[in-house]
């Protein structure tokens, strides 16, 4: 099977390119933004920006692919606060820019969208945890942009009769994930404070928040999975079913230093809304392809904090 991983070039795609290559011998092919660097064994490379339709078109004639995984998105919720403009461009119309091409070719790959469990939003209390045909009502702009993919995806599907799927992941994690996510960026203000190099003190955003977290390995596991199973035109949340709070995670990943650290909350770090619960229930990703996330949340805590203590 010959694969294209969109957009590989930021946490998930190595992480991709990987499985499919190693664990499930597809050939593969990743792009990437100019400006990035990538080196993977055995998988081709190749730039592309997402805003221009004539490169996707090009690249798509060219690889042919029977799979498309779409990972090119801005994925930070705290970045979209601050630039919505580039998160609207790179994650609706990068995604618009992909399905016309899709439409317009003769050979026609399977595609995964990658959105995000955000976009359910502000979720009532009895509709926790959260199943795929739950109104979504999007807390932020990147949520917004990952809802409005996923109707694209839907409708290019009925309309066009695109072999697309849609899933919504929940919070991956992992080594190697840029700290300015909530778990990387506290193991790396432990590994830090550890080698002397931040004062004792970690700073904290909202740590009342519950979110979902997976390993980032179960993770694109499911993707292959779904890829391959999964029915078009439908939506699979992607997650373990269980959220914890950001203090659970804080209290874990430093009850695993020998270090005294004091916890301070820093406003900066604070979100114009952080919407309470995330939770989702993965019976229909479960019962429809068989996956399970296997690996204990502690095991990529400690392996996340491990990383960090490398660098
Ligand atoms: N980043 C960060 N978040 C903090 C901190 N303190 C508390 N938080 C809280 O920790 C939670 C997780 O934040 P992030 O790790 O930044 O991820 P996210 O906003 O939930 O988004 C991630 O998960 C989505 C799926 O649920 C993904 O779609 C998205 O791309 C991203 O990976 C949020 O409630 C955030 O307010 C901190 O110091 N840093």
């Amino acid at each position: 099977m010959k694969a294209l991983i969109i957009g590989g070039g930021g946490f998930v795609g190595p992480y991709l390119a990987k499985h499919l290559t190693e664990d499930l011998g597809y050939t593969v092919t990743v792009t990437k933004t100019e400006k990035e660097t990538l080196n993977l064994d055995g998988v081709g490379i190749a730039n592309l920006n997402i805003l221009d339709k004539e490169q996707i078109k090009e690249l798509l004639v060219n690889e042919e692919p029977d799979y498309v995984f779409h990972l090119a998105a801005q994925s930070s919720v705290a970045y979209s606060w601050k630039n919505p403009s580039l998160t609207i461009d790179v994650n609706v119309k990068g995604c618009a820019n992909l399905l016309d091409v899709l439409r317009e070719l003769e050979k026609k790959p399977r595609v995964l969208l990658i959105g995000s469990g955000e976009e359910y939003g502000h979720i009532k209390s009895s509709e926790c945890p959260i199943v795929e045909d739950n109104t979504v009502r999007p807390g932020n702009i990147y949520a917004a942009t990952k809802a409005c993919q996923n109707m694209l995806g839907k409708i290019y599907a009925d309309a066009y009769g695109l072999d697309v799927i849609m899933v919504r992941a929940f919070n991956h994690i992992g080594p190697n994930q840029l700290p300015m996510f909530v778990v990387a960026d506290f193991c790396k203000q432990v590994a830090d404070i550890e080698k002397g190099i931040q004062p004792p003190v970690i700073k904290v955003g909202n740590l009342s928040a519950k979110r979902d977290f997976t390993d980032v390995r179960d993770v694109v596991k499911a993707y292959a999975l779904l890829v391959m199973n999964g029915r078009r035109g439908e939506t699979y949340n992607v997650g373990t079913g269980n959220a914890v709070s950001i203090q659970e995670i804080l209290d874990r990943i430093v009850s695993m230093s020998e270090c005294e650290i004091k916890v301070e909350v820093d406003s900066a770090k604070l979100r114009p809304v952080d919407v309470p619960i995330i939770e989702p229930d993965i019976t229909k990703i479960v019962d429809e392809v068989g996956w399970h996330p296997e690996i204990d949340l502690n095991e990529t805590l400690k392996e996340t904090l491990t990383y960090w203590r490398s660098k």
